[in-house]
């Protein structure tokens, strides 16, 4: 079935607005919460990470200097032994093999004079033991003339590692040669012990690059030895700088790097966590906030929910009145709404009085459809109404129709106007000649009619005899004297009475009059 739509007005009320209203902000303020807290945890769980990575990182590096700030100083003592005897080989190959036993800094001790002859070793049995060197890596060593830390160097044996190395001079200034201690890059060395096994299950790991950006140390050992690929941390620790960022590494991954520089090697040493990682706690902080928010959000909802419906409640029963008006029960209705706050009882008190002037209008159109505007008695409407009316309610009444006798007269000789005057001026008699629930009525031109409840035809013919009597004696509103003819009868509620048949007895008994002479009340 094809049904009209209704218009959206129609269909839309203030209770459906509020709600949509309140729900939204609602969701919006939860919304932009949840956000918010996302942003926040977000970067402090970043922050967090960065300083941990960097004072991790500065720790190892402060561990690396100290080593090679000692390591430098055995070489320096070691030197100094191996300077007072450098002919005598024993003395240096004990020296050796006490530096390289007793301090466990070193994979191996060498002792080189100014030529490259290697003279002695430790372990005894390192194939190097005579050995002239020739890398020129290696001879820098020697033509260093201060203490150096060597850059990677992969000798015959496949050992990468590095030398640090302090001059042997004499007494009288001369160079004689250097003494070297190796640390191994890729073996077990004092390295890994400094750096430990740094090795997080949730991916973070930490490598050191030297100043030419070398990897001397990274968790996959095939890339020591390497370059390290280009990232701003390595270009920082290039300089010497200490920071932390968060970057991108070789694998394209985003890492939380911190990184700090050990002065003494000139290495740097990078420690980084996966991002990642370091934001992984952020769904169960999350879904913390949205526990203790979602709640409260929901409470707070229905409190605006049910305050919102308060507030519509009012405005809804006076917009229900609003739709259709009922004599009586409109007014009734609008009084019980409860009207609790400033707006809505300015409504209900307009709407109120809105009605009152309605009310007003529509008893005052109803009045005069109902009157006679030249004389202000009833007309033949009312008469016919309150002649049905006692009719309906079975209630006895004697009806008398009154004429003014030779009227047309009165009209021909002064005009209509005067005319109109004794018309008034009998209306003016017959008001004041009835009672309470008398009904007075002018029903044609110069004819009127009583309608007297509860009155049998006796009195109403008394009532009659003395309004006419009334008339004759009055004085007239025009030279000429006024008088009228009666017609009376009576009706009894019974199963044959009808109130027609009583005014036509009535009307029948006023022309009765008007032949017998006028200026007289017939009843019969
Ligand atoms: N001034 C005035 N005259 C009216 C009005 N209505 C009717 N008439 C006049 O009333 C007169 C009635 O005349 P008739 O019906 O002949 O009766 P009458 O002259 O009163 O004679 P009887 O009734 O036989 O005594 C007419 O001249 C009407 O014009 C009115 O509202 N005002």
């Amino acid at each position: 079935m094809n049904q009209a739509r209704r218009p959206w007005h129609s269909v839309l009320k203030l209770r459906h607005l509020i709600i949509a209203l309140t729900t939204s902000s609602a969701i919006i303020t939860m919304v932009a919460t949840v956000l918010a807290s996302y942003k926040v945890q977000r970067q402090q769980l970043i922050a967090q990470s960065l300083d941990d990575n960097l004072a991790y990182a500065a720790k190892l590096a402060n561990t690396v200097d100290g080593f090679f700030k000692g390591a430098l100083q055995q070489l320096a003592y070691s030197a100094q032994i191996a300077a007072s005897d450098f002919g005598q080989a024993e003395v240096l190959r004990s020296e050796v093999r006490r530096l390289h036993l007793q301090t466990d800094s070193f994979n191996s001790v060498l002792i080189v004079d100014n030529d490259g002859l290697i003279r002695a070793t430790s372990p005894a049995s390192s194939p190097m033991q005579g050995v002239a060197l020739r890398d020129q890596n290696l001879l820098r060593v020697i033509e260093a003339g201060r203490p150096y830390i060597s850059p990677p160097y992969l000798p015959a044996s496949g050992n990468l590692l590095v030398f640090v190395s302090h001059p042997v001079v004499a007494a009288d200034g001369r160079q004689l040669g250097a003494i070297a201690g190796t640390i191994y890059l890729k073996q077990k060395s004092v390295l890994h012990q400094l750096l430990g096994t740094h090795y997080h299950r949730d991916g973070s790991y930490l490598y050191v690059v030297d100043a030419q950006r070398r990897l001397l140390y990274h968790p996959d050992p095939d890339r020591v030895g390497t370059l390290a690929s280009a990232n701003t941390a390595v270009d920082r620790l290039a300089h010497a700088a200490s920071g932390s960022e968060v970057l991108i590494n070789s694998r394209g991954l985003e890492m939380v790097a911190g990184f700090a520089s050990a002065p003494t090697p000139g290495w740097g040493i990078v420690a980084q966590r996966p991002l990642a990682a370091t934001l992984k706690p952020l769904g169960s902080l999350m879904a913390q906030v949205l526990g203790l928010t979602l709640p409260l959000s929901l409470a707070a909802l229905v409190l605006v929910w049910m305050f919102a419906l308060r507030i519509a409640q009012p405005l809804n029963a006076l917009a229900a009145s609003a739709a259709g008006y009922r004599p009586g029960g409109t007014d009734r209705a609008l009084r019980a709404v409860s009207s609790w706050y400033f707006e809505a009882a300015q409504l209900k008190r307009a709407m109120l009085l809105g009605l009152g002037v309605f009310n007003g209008n529509l008893e005052r159109l109803e009045k005069d459809a109902a009157t006679d505007p030249l004389t202000g008695l009833g007309n033949r409407r009312r008469f016919d109404l309150s002649l049905t009316l006692l009719a309906e309610q079975r209630a006895p009444f004697s009806v008398v129709v009154l004429d003014i006798d030779h009227f047309k007269r009165i009209n021909d000789t002064h005009g209509h106007d005067v005319g109109d005057a004794y018309l008034r001026h009998l209306a003016g008699l017959i008001g004041d000649s009835v009672g309470m629930g008398d009904v007075a009525c002018r029903i044609g031109g110069e004819e009127f009619a009583l309608l007297l409840p509860d009155t049998d035809l006796a009195e109403a013919t008394a009532r009659a005899e003395a309004l006419r009597r009334r008339v004759a004696e009055a004085q007239p509103p025009h030279e000429q004297p006024m008088t009228v003819s009666a017609g009376v009868a009576e009706w009894q509620a019974g199963p044959d009475e009808d109130v027609q048949a009583t005014l036509k007895t009535a009307d029948q008994r006023l022309y009765c009059a008007k032949t017998l002479g006028r200026n007289q009340v017939q009843a019969a």
